[in-house]
């Protein structure tokens, strides 16, 4: 690792300068800027489409052939930043035969940073038996077991993709309190979603997408004080 590579982009924990991604015709990704520091819980909001999954793909080094400049703790998305960033895509990737065990020794073979006890912890705070095997598990299940293990990283950045679509909405508040639970101070947590209003209480800053650009970004505190409206109505406005 050179010593430029170690070094974060003036404090940015993320910092992105014009990036482009295209599917053929398609432009997923079409000159995104977008600088986020550390210590900050980021919403990622935008229609479907607009690019969001793309944008955390590139972050978590998924996807490559993209142009511009992208940085993320402290490196360009490959094999170094990935040992730092926790990412939870919007798929399963945990085979359907494991068992919740199977899974907590896949993090641990897998992430240096893993913490197994707390992830422990986790699964049985949320009611897990260590036993279950996924494929007896519903959507919501596995979606708050994959939680548990990306959140027991102790990553310098967890990028999650829609992280509670599938769970009910009493339910919701349970695992966003799991997510922000025992966070580094200096983590960067970027998640995407559609949920605004379930999102908006744990929300620091907030980032709109449309058609592969961002509209806007800022502190939710000062934007809504400053549109005198909360984030859903604020959304609404921007995307008319
Ligand atoms: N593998 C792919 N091949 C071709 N086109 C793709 C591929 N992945 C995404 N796209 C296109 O790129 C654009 C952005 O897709 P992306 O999945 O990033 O959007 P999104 O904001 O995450 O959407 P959603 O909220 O529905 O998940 C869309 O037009 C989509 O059809």
């Amino acid at each position: 690792m050179s010593t430029t590579e170690d070094q974060t982009s003036g404090g940015a924990a993320i910092d992105i300068r014009g990036l482009r991604k295209h599917y053929g015709p398609v432009h997923a990704l079409d000159g995104v800027e977008l600088q986020l520091t550390p210590g900050r819980i980021v919403g990622l909001l935008g229609e479907n489409g607009c690019g969001k999954t793309t944008l955390l793909k590139v972050l978590a080094g998924v996807v490559s052939d993209y142009t511009g400049q992208v940085r993320i703790a402290g490196h360009t998305p490959g094999p170094a930043s990935k040992a730092r960033v926790s990412f939870l895509p919007d798929t399963s990737f945990l085979p359907d035969r494991a068992r919740v065990r199977d899974c907590v020794n896949i993090y641990r073979d897998f992430f240096t940073d893993f913490d197994a006890e707390l992830a422990a912890d986790r699964l049985a705070h949320f009611g897990f038996d260590e036993g279950l095997r996924l494929k007896e598990a519903s959507k919501g299940m596995r979606e708050k077991i994959q939680i548990a293990l990306a959140m027991s990283r102790r990553a310098a950045v967890y990028l999650l993709d829609e992280p509670i679509s599938g769970v009910d909405p009493a339910a919701r508040e349970v695992l966003l309190e799991a997510i922000v639970r025992d966070l580094h101070p200096e983590a960067l947590v970027f998640i995407s979603t559609h949920l605004v209003h379930d999102l908006e209480p744990v929300l620091d800053s907030v980032v709109f997408m449309r058609h592969g650009r961002i509209t806007l970004s800022g502190d939710v505190d000062d934007l809504r004080a400053e549109h005198g409206a909360s984030l859903d109505q604020i959304f609404r406005e921007v995307h008319r």
